[in-house]
């Protein structure tokens, strides 16, 4: 299998504090990861170097020539009289043309990320007015928009509840099976992580780990990441 990410030796740090030193991993096309680690470990900032709005300050990052990358961020609570439809708000960044209209190729996309997400039905509710686990699945709709190859849940799951975190999981992991999606899920929640994804990248301070996630040992995790302890 091709890797779709190839980080060598990546080093970065803000001020006098480093965060990662030596950071070697490899995403293979059509895996799904998850990137777990306590609060102010660095998850965000390795996301937003992998988005290219940071630089590494040594080594390298690298996505196959055809990486496509769809970004799903946590929910916001949003007012209930927010006057957009899930639909309009699925499509709301997708007019990159200077007329006011959604040609037939955008009102298909549209559709079929609809469609993807299971929202079909729903699609005229209003965004404000709809469940924590339609908003997040308008998000997701929003990112499949661009047909991306990769997909980044930023703490997509985190203020769900347990149901409807299992649903937004067995989506994305019916996307990553139908599209071959690759899937980094940032997440503080063990359980899913082992559940839903192959492996699992964790970033303590100075250290990290990847390993296959049946090779998950949750007692010797850190102790913030304990069920016990979970304050997502
Ligand atoms: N632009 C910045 N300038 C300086 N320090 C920053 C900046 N962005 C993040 N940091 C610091 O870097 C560290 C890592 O932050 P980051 O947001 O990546 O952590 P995280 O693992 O995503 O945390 P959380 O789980 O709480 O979201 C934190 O100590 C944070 O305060």
């Amino acid at each position: 299998m091709t890797d779709l990410l190839s980080v060598d030796h990546l080093s970065f740090g803000f001020h006098d504090r480093q965060l990662y030193q030596d950071l070697t991993f490899n995403l293979k096309q059509g895996s799904m990861t998850s990137l777990i680690g306590a609060n102010g470990v660095g998850k965000t900032t390795l996301i937003r170097l992998l988005m290219g709005q940071l630089h590494p300050q040594s080594g390298s990052i690298n996505f196959m020539p055809d990486m496509k990358l769809g970004y799903v961020p946590q929910f916001r609570n949003i007012d209930p009289e927010y006057p957009l439809s899930i639909k309009s708000f699925v499509q709301l960044n997708q007019l990159s043309h200077p007329f006011p209209w959604h040609t037939k190729k955008e009102r298909q996309q549209v559709d079929a990320a609809l469609a993807k997400t299971h929202l079909t039905a729903r699609q005229d509710q209003l965004l404000g007015r709809a469940s924590g686990g339609e908003k997040q699945k308008a998000y997701l709709a929003q990112a499949l928009l661009t047909e991306p190859n990769f997909l980044i849940l930023d703490e997509a799951t985190a203020s769900l509840d347990v149901n409807t975190k299992v649903e937004l999981m067995t989506l994305v992991q019916e996307l990553n099976q139908s599209l071959n999606l690759t899937v980094l899920f940032v997440t503080h929640d063990l359980a899913l992580a082992k559940d839903y994804t192959d492996q699992y990248l964790l970033l303590t301070p100075g250290h990290y780990e990847m390993r296959a996630t049946h090779d998950m040992n949750e007692a010797a995790m850190p102790k913030e990441l304990q069920p016990a302890q979970e304050v997502e």
